[in-house]
């Protein structure tokens, strides 16, 4: 599913009043009454007190309609509208009028601190303050009073976006935002819900049609791409029936020192349980019997040094190959990897202590095979193109970095992202359970697999992500979060696939 800037929402909705006939006010009709229909569903005429706050723009137009439409179904509804500026907007105005024509029950003028309204903890708080059009630091009594909306502890639904969030910087006072337990947003998902800083003022977001305009939707590139069971199935390549072994690929993990030959041995699982045809792996002499025994399906070429990797030597030609993961920083690693860089020309993936290596000697990165895809953290991340100032600068930052390096990045963490120029996929399953020793090696594993099977090196790093969160998702839903070892999202690959298929019903409407 497409993520668009706020322009491009508003380019949507034009395109949407032109091609469909339809006037804003319709449109605004349209998209609140589905807010409503969500509201109206689950409470089922419940007689709980509804607070709803409304700004004086469209989104505050927007929390008109709700309260319209509450009101009419006889739900207890108290309005406030939020002065923050003079300039009321139309369809504000008009579904104000409308409202006013509804119930004697008049909205209640907010204009200072002072006007705050008492409010039992057991009410709703519907929140339509700001949407996606705020553009300036709020004035302080607004953010006084969103805060005072905060302590409250009500249950918090958002129209659009939690009020006091910009969608394309983090707000200046990070207390001064909706906290909200659901956002009912329109359309298409909004950046600011997959990021880091920003991510955490909704717990839980609902993505509603309101029938924009398809043919922009689909012609329009988006800011983003939000990767769910979709898009992941349709990444997916059938194995055929007369195919072989060697029609998968032969990868080549090459890691691992004395005391972490385990995340050699992770990752190769991985690649294999992802559908490698034959995986080799490369590694010190010290990982022999531990890998021969851990992982028979595996072939074993090791290191004349005992401890460490101070030569990379293999006499066949591998499909793909993943390397750097517990490989260690000492210097005659260094100078392996270095000329390891210099002949290579496989597909390859780049982890843990590789992304180190290349940290610490930037030169690196111009012997890079074309397309190569690094995988660090955000702790990784941050050695190999310095600090950002926040999460948007931080995306800006990988692009450029990506663009002059010709490779693609996936920043790890809970929604993960892969970044290819100016490309930007946002996987959001997985969950915090993953956040455990050696489930980057896992990752890592997945993705030289699929590299093998012939996967492109930007599909493998999206499809890579997907199945990766997808199978950590199945282990958390037997285990629970803290259970969760890297081993078991190894053995839950297999499922993580055919999962594919049971949500390939799940077709995203905007495609
Ligand atoms: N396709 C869509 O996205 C649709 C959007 N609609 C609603 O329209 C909203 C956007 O409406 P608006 O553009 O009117 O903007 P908002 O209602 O988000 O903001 C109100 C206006 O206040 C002004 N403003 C911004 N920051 C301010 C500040 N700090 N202090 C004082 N004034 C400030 C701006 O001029 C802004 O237009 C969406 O979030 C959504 O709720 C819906 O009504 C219909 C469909
Ligand atoms: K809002």
């Amino acid at each position: 599913m497409k993520i668009f800037s706020a322009k491009q929402m508003q380019k949507a909705d034009h395109a949407t009043m032109q091609n469909q006939q339809l006037t804003s006010l319709e449109l605004m009709e349209r998209a609140a009454t589905q807010v409503f229909n969500i509201i109206h569903n689950k409470l089922n005429g419940a007689a709980v007190p509804i607070h709803i706050f409304c700004g004086i723009g469209n989104n505050g137009g927007d929390g008109l309609v709700v309260s319209r439409l509450l009101i009419t179904h006889g739900y207890h509804v108290k309005t406030y509208i939020v002065n923050f500026s003079e300039n009321r907007s139309k369809n504000f105005l008009a579904n104000y009028d409308r409202l006013k024509e509804t119930t004697n029950e008049w909205p209640i003028q907010l204009k200072s601190e002072e006007d705050f309204p008492e409010i039992e903890p057991q009410s709703i708080v519907i929140d339509a303050i700001f949407g996606i059009g705020l553009n300036r630091p709020l004035v302080p009594w607004v953010a006084q009073s969103i805060k005072r909306l905060n302590t409250l502890r009500c249950f918090t639904l958002s129209i659009d976006i939690p009020s006091g969030l910009y969608t394309n910087k983090v707000p200046e006072d990070a207390e001064a935002v909706i906290f909200a337990d659901i956002t009912v947003t329109f359309q298409l998902p909004k950046l600011i819900f997959f990021l880091p800083q920003t991510g955490n003022y909704t717990r839980d977001v609902q993505v509603i049609d309101i029938g924009l305009d398809r043919n922009f939707i689909v012609n329009e590139s988006g800011v983003g791409e939000l990767i769910g069971p979709y898009e992941a199935v349709s990444l997916y390549k059938n194995r055929a029936k007369f195919s072989h072994k060697g029609t998968y690929g032969h990868c080549l993990l090459i890691g691992g020192s004395y005391g972490k030959i385990g995340s050699v041995v992770l990752a190769t699982k991985a690649a294999l349980r992802t559908g490698a045809g034959l995986a080799s792996t490369y590694v010190p002499e010290c990982g022999y019997s531990i890998l021969q025994t851990a992982l028979p399906e595996a072939m074993v070429i090791t290191d004349d040094n005992e401890d460490l990797i101070e030569e990379i030597t293999f006499d066949y030609e591998p499909t793909a190959i993943g390397i750097g993961m517990g490989i260690g920083t000492h210097e005659k690693t260094i100078k392996a990897f270095e000329s390891f860089l210099n002949t290579n020309t496989h597909p390859l993936v780049i982890d843990a202590d590789g992304l180190n290596i290349l940290a610490k000697n930037p030169k690196l990165l111009k012997k890079l095979a074309p397309e190569t895809i690094l995988t660090p953290h955000p702790k990784e991340l941050e050695r190999l193109i310095r600090e950002w100032d926040d999460d948007f600068e931080k995306i800006e930052k990988v692009k450029s970095f990506s663009k002059e390096n010709n490779c693609i990045v996936i920043i790890k963490g809970a929604n993960s992202m892969v970044i290819y120029n100016d490309q930007l996929f946002v996987n959001n399953n997985g969950n915090p359970g993953m956040a455990t020793a050696g489930s980057g090696d896992v990752l890592s594993g997945i993705i030289t697999g699929l590299l093998s099977q012939g996967y492109t090196p930007l599909h493998a790093a999206i499809f890579g992500v997907y199945l990766h969160g997808s199978a950590g998702d199945l282990v958390a839903q037997k285990n629970g979060f803290e259970a969760l070892i890297a081993s078991d999202i190894i053995d839950h690959i297999g499922n993580a696939f055919l999962e594919l298929f049971k949500n390939s019903k799940n077709v995203d409407k905007n495609q």
